[in-house]
C-alpha cells in the first residue's frame, strides 16, 4: 500500500500471534492525520489487538509475536531501538472503563509531564490549565484541584484520562470503547469532545457501536477473524460497502 504524505501512520504486512493463534493476519492500512478513523468488527476480530499495535502495548502480553511495520511519521516503531516511553508519549490510549491514577485531579494532569521533564510551577499551571480546558473540566473542577480523581463521575474521569494524555502533547489518541462505562448523554457529549479534538489530534476510536462509528469517523475499517476486511470512507463502509461480508456485518447479521 503507498503511503501518502497526510498518513500518519502506515501499517503494512502486520502479523500477530498470541503464542500460535493468529489474532491480526496480514494486515495494510493508513491513517489519516487529524482525522477520527473507527474500527469495528463482531467481538474478538482483532480491534483491540490492532489498536493496541500502534503504542506497541501488546509488547506487555506474554507469548505475542509481532511481524510486519508500523511506520509512524515515517518511522518503524517496531524497530529495536523505539523509545517505547517516547512511542506512548506520542500515541496515548484510553480505555473502556476510565482509569485514573488514585490521585487527586491535579496530580493525574501533572504526573506526566513531571515524567517527561522537570517542568516549572508555572508550566505545569498552563499544563493544567489547557489540558483540563481542552475536555472541558476546568471551570467544573478548577476548585477542587485536590479532591481525588476517583471521586469523579466515570464521565467525567474518561474526561480526565483524555486531559492526562493531552498533558504530554500527544500526536494520536487511541481510544478503546471510550463510551462503553458512559450513558447515552454522557456518550453524546464525549462524541462532540473527539470532533473537537480532532482539529489537532488523530483518533483512533475502537467501538462495537456501528451507529457511533458512523457518527463520529471519516474512515472505517471492518475486522473479522483478525482480517482487515474492508478499509475506506465511513459512508462507503456504511452505504455501498464492497466486501459482503462487510455488507452482512454492516446490515446487522453478525450481531
Ligand atoms: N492476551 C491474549 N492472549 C491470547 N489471546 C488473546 C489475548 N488477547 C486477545 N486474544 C484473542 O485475540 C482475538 C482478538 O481479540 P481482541 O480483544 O483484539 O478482539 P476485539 O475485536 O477487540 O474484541 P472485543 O470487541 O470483544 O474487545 C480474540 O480471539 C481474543 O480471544
Amino acid at each position: 500500500m503507498m503511503s501518502m504524505p497526510n498518513d500518519i501512520i502506515t501499517i503494512r504486512h502486520l502479523d500477530l500471534y498470541y503464542g500460535s493463534f493468529h489474532a491480526l493476519k496480514n494486515i495494510d492500512a493508513s491513517f489519516v492525520r487529524q482525522r477520527i478513523t473507527a474500527l469495528i468488527g463482531p467481538s474478538g476480530c482483532g480491534k483491540s489487538t490492532l489498536l493496541r499495535v500502534l503504542n506497541r502495548m501488546n509488547d506487555l502480553i506474554d507469548g505475542v509475536s509481532i511481524t510486519g511495520q508500523v511506520l509512524i511519521d515515517g518511522d518503524n516503531i517496531y524497530r529495536r531501538d523505539t523509545n517505547l516511553i517516547q512511542l506512548r508519549k506520542k500515541v496515548g490510549m484510553v480505555f473502556q472503563r476510565p482509569n485514573p491514577f488514585p490521585l487527586s485531579i491535579y496530580d493525574n494532569i501533572v504526573y506526566g509531564p513531571t515524567l517527561h521533564g522537570r517542568p516549572h510551577k508555572k508550566e505545569l499551571e498552563e499544563i493544567l490549565v489547557r489540558s483540563l480546558e481542552a475536555v472541558h473540566l476546568w471551570q467544573e473542577l478548577r476548585d477542587r484541584l485536590q479532591q481525588s480523581a476517583l471521586s469523579l463521575t466515570e464521565e467525567q474521569q474518561q474526561r480526565l484520562c483524555i486531559a492526562r494524555l493531552l498533558a504530554v502533547e500527544p500526536e494520536i489518541l487511541l481510544m478503546d470503547e471510550p463510551c462503553s462505562a458512559l450513558d447515552p448523554l454522557a456518550t453524546l457529549q464525549l462524541e462532540e469532545l473527539m470532533q473537537e479534538l480532532v482539529k489537532e489530534y488523530t483518533i483512533i476510536i475502537v467501538t462495537h457501536n456501528m451507529q457511533q462509528a458512523a457518527r463520529v469517523s471519516t474512515d472505517t475499517g471492518f475486522m473479522l477473524l483478525g482480517d482487515l476486511v474492508e478499509f475506506g470512507p465511513t459512508s462507503a463502509i456504511f452505504t455501498r460497502p464492497k466486501d459482503s461480508r462487510t455488507e452482512d456485518y454492516v446490515s446487522g447479521k453478525y450481531g
